[in-house]
């Protein structure tokens, strides 16, 4: 099997500044350039990660990627939908760096633009909090519905599931909001990663797509240092009740059922795939931020288990999960095309490094609790599953509450 070419480990030139100070310029630098640049923390880790791409054009993927040893390193960025407008994003790893290495960055010396960023580290020190010229989508303001129009598309999921149309679907809308005075993109990821220390908290600015900020509780695929490939069925919510232990929550009829229908399709996806060794946890009580919700984990062992292929086929066969859309899939989606009345793009999509910086080694989330910014204004996403019993204030109150996820960085 060919490995990827993993670019060479150089020191940082000249003086190593503080860790916040380094993201700092190798941002400024992406930015400035209007190239393509991801930042991540990974869950129960302390250091964020930034991968950035020397060409934007390069960065245009298409398809889903490859979670397979000889695939590119980079970072994928993946819209609920592929499309023009919202096109698959697959980052490069052209540049790497790790804030628990400070002192090494991961480039090809012989590409003459690394050596335009060397020289930029060296010579130029952006003060943090100085703004920069972040990526901005070019497509118009998503539609952000009121609170009766998201009654009526609930009542309206409803219906089609009462009528069998579809057995789940998954509704959701935008919300704009203020940045607050004295907003800064990078305080706020550091932010988020305090706050959420078992999130994914990431921060991606690349050109067509604009910038987006998350913690997202939700693994899509990962496959780890020791060949475990990892997914998850995470579905129902419900607040933190002060003071109450996460596992003493109790769970309506309904949110089990949203949530054993998530799991049930992936075990079809492992059907499908006609692989049946796989193990299942749960579902157990997790939290995420202020909320809880009920998890479902699965694991499979690609030591034991002689199927190379499982994460790309697995990461095909997921995406949309029915925990973002619906089941049967493509009716619900389907009905979100015909029903939602917005753009999700990028939102409940996917995310995470591929190969990077480990080859073999891949993490890739589903894109919720994020919010994508705008001149002066965030957008923030949400939604909630639907099933025959849901209330429509019950599920305005809920979007309400995973939209605050996100938006205590506004405060
Ligand atoms: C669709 C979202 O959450 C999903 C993940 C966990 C719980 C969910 C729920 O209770 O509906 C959703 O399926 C979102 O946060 O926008």
């Amino acid at each position: 099997m060919r490995e990827p070419q993993l670019p060479q480990v150089v020191r940082w030139p000249g003086l190593v500044p503080g860790p916040p100070e380094q993201l700092y310029q190798l941002l400024t630098f992406a930015l400035q350039q209007q190239l393509p640049v991801a930042v991540w923390r990974l869950p129960g880790t302390a250091r964020p990660q930034l991968c950035l791409s020397l060409s934007a054009d390069a960065a245009l993927a298409g398809l889903p990627p490859a979670l397979s040893p000889d695939s590119p390193a980079g970072f994928a960025f993946f819209p609920f939908r592929d499309s023009d407008q919202n096109p698959a994003l697959f980052l490069p790893g052209d540049i790497y760096w790790n804030a628990q290495q400070p002192d090494q960055l991961h480039l090809d010396v012989a590409d003459s633009r690394a050596s335009q960023l060397l020289a930029f580290l060296a010579t130029e020190h952006t003060e943090p909090g100085t703004p920069l010229p972040w990526h901005l989508s070019p497509l118009p303001l998503p539609h952000t519905a009121a609170q009766d129009e998201y009654f009526a598309l609930v009542e309206t999921g409803v219906a089609a599931i009462r009528s069998g149309q579809v057995m789940k679907v998954v509704s959701s809308r935008a919300a704009r909001r203020p940045l607050p005075a004295g907003f800064e993109v990078v305080r706020a990821f550091g932010e988020l990663c305090q706050r959420y220390p078992q999130a994914f908290v990431s921060l991606v600015s690349a050109p067509g797509a604009g910038t987006w900020l998350g913690a997202s509780p939700e693994v899509l695929a990962e496959i780890d240092a020791d060949g475990i490939f990892r997914t998850m069925a995470l579905a129902g919510t419900q607040p933190v009740a002060p003071g109450a232990l996460p596992h003493h929550a109790i769970w309506r009829q309904k949110e089990i059922e949203e949530q054993a229908l998530v799991a049930r399709y992936i075990v079809n996806c492992f059907k499908q795939l006609r692989l049946r060794e796989y193990d299942e946890t749960g579902p157990r009580t997790v939290v995420a931020g202020q909320l809880l919700h009920l998890r479902t984990d699965f694991a499979v062992n690609l030591r034991q288990v002689p199927f190379p292929t499982l994460g790309t086929d697995m990461l095909r066969l997921l995406h949309p999960t029915s925990a973002v859309g619906g089941m049967p899939k493509q009716a619900a989606l389907h009905f979100l095309r015909e029903h939602e009345g917005y753009d999700r793009a990028y939102y409940s999509g996917f995310l995470g490094p591929v190969n990077l910086p480990q080859t073999g080694v891949s993490r890739l989330y589903v894109n919720l609790r994020c919010l994508q910014l705008r001149p002066g204004e965030a957008i923030l996403y949400a939604g909630t599953g639907l099933t025959t019993d849901s209330d429509p204030a019950r599920e305005w109150q809920e979007t309400e509450m995973k939209l605050t996820t996100i938006g205590t960085i506004l405060r």
